[in-house]
Formats: structure tokens, sequence, C-alpha cells
């Protein structure tokens, strides 16, 4: 399997506090890697060094530059400014804007895979509303559609499950396991036990990331991954934390 992504020994993190320490990690085609992690562990600081939205402090990423591969992203849901006054279809068209040139115009064939999107989101009928009239579980369906629109190679998602309902969150990571067939997906969570089931691999990221070739993970090495399991679940520590991948 191709690696598309790589970072490699890279040190971030704000002004003089570094967040993330000598971090290795390679993603390759078809990973469904989850990342998981304590508050403030740095997660979300990985998110933006693969986006490209923090610069490193050392270390590189591969491919460089122009060359980086197409990244969908699914921000958190807390984190978009749904008071701006944009429909549903224009958010999702949105999702090609780095794609058009400068004032380039969407075509026929981009309205047609938003509309093919919607369908398989069940948010046909939204398509004209403006994102302040939806929901959590509607807004973060419009920004999946978003995220993927572009047919990127990695989609990142960033606590997906946040604001949804269980069903939604089934629906989802069924979407995600399709979609799984020809991009590789990372997905961020507070919850070892939802992601549980649907990622192939794990990250404990903790200030360092420590990569688990595996889905199932226990107790004893998310402590020996500096991730304490009491500051990653909520409520119950479960018997088994990771359940097997089907
Ligand atoms: N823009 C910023 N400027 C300065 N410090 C920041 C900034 N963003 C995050 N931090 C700090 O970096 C550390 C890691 O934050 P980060 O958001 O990456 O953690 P996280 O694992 O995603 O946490 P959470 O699970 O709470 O979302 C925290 O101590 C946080 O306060």
């Amino acid at each position: 399997m191709k690696n598309i992504l790589e970072l490699k020994s890279v040190t971030a993190g704000y002004d003089n506090k570094v967040v993330l320490k000598d971090v290795n990690l390679t993603v390759k085609e078809n990973d469904f890697l989850g990342v998981i992690g304590p508050n403030g562990g740095g997660k979300t600081t990985l998110l933006k060094v693969i986006l490209g939205s923090l610069k490193t402090i050392q270390g590189e990423i591969l491919p460089e530059g122009n060359d980086r591969c197409n990244i969908g992203y699914l921000p958190q849901i807390n984190q978009i400014d749904n008071k701006f006054p944009i429909q549903v279809k224009d958010v999702i068209l949105s999702g090609l804007m780095s794609h058009k040139r400068l004032f380039g115009r969407y075509g026929k064939e981009d309205k047609l895979r938003a509309g093919e999107l919607m369908t398989q989101m069940g948010i046909l009928h939204l398509r004209n509303k403006n994102i302040g009239e939806l929901s959590g579980g509607q807004l973060q369906r419009v920004f999946l559609c978003r995220a993927i629109i572009s047919d990127p190679q990695i989609l990142i998602l960033d606590e997906p499950d946040t604001y949804v309902d269980s069903h939604f969150e089934t629906e989802l990571y069924g979407v995600l396991d399709q979609l799984n067939d020809h991009m590789a997906i990372i997905v961020v969570s507070h919850d070892v036990g939802t992601i549980s089931s649907h990622v192939k691999t794990i990250a404990c990221v903790n200030g360092s990331l420590c990569y688990h070739d595996s889905n199932i993970i226990n107790e004893e090495q998310l402590k020996t991954y500096n991730c304490p399991i009491d500051l990653i679940t909520h409520g119950e520590v479960p018997h088994r934390v990771l359940k097997h991948h089907h």
C-alpha cells in the first residue's frame, strides 16, 4: 500500500509552547486511523499540522508543498460559524473552491455531484436552507458532504460524534466504511468506545504520538502510550477497551 503522507520527527506548538514532540506518522492509502488522547493532548494541533495551517517547529512533512495530497476536512461542529447566511448547497460546493481557479464557476457536474451527496446523506430537502436553520446532526451531514465533494485522498474528521444522535452515528460510520474503499480516513475522538469497532489502527496523542497497529487496545497499552484511559473515556471504563474490527 502506497504512503500518501508522512510526518517525520515533527515538533509543533504555539509561540514558545511545544505541544507535539518528535511525532512520526505514516498514512497509507485505505488507512482508517483513530486518533485518541486526553483533553489538551494535542489532537487538534496534530490535525492543524497535517492540514498545513500550523507550521512545524522541527521535522518534515512529505510530500512537500504543492505536492501535498488532497485532504478533505470535517471540523468540529462547534467551530463552525452558522450565523453566516449561506445555503446548504453552496456550503457543499465550497468544498471545491481550492480546486477552481479564482472566480471559477461551479459546473453542471459539480452541482450533480453535490446533489448525489445530499441524497446519500438524506439532506436533499435542506438544499436551499440557510445553515443557521439546521440542527447539529444536519450541519454535520452538510459539512461531511463538503469535505468529500472533491474526492480527497485523505478525509479527516475532528470529533464527528459530537452533537449527533446515535442513529446518525451508525449511519456516519457506515458512510465512512464505504468511503474508506477509496480514501484514507483519520478520525479524532475522545471516546475510545465509539470509534473502536470502525478504525483499523489507533494513534494515542498526549504530547508525543504512539502508533498502535491494530484496533484492539487494552488499558495497559494505553498507559504505556501515555494515554491514561480515565482521561479519555466518559463514564465507566469498559472491560475490553476496543472491539474487533469487522
Ligand atoms: N492557538 C493556540 N495558541 C496557544 N495554545 C494553544 C492554541 N491552541 C491550542 N493550544 C494549546 O495546545 C494544547 C493542545 O491543544 P489541542 O487543541 O491540540 O488539544 P486536543 O487534544 O485537541 O484537546 P481537546 O480534546 O480538548 O480538543 C493545549 O494546552 C492548548 O491549550
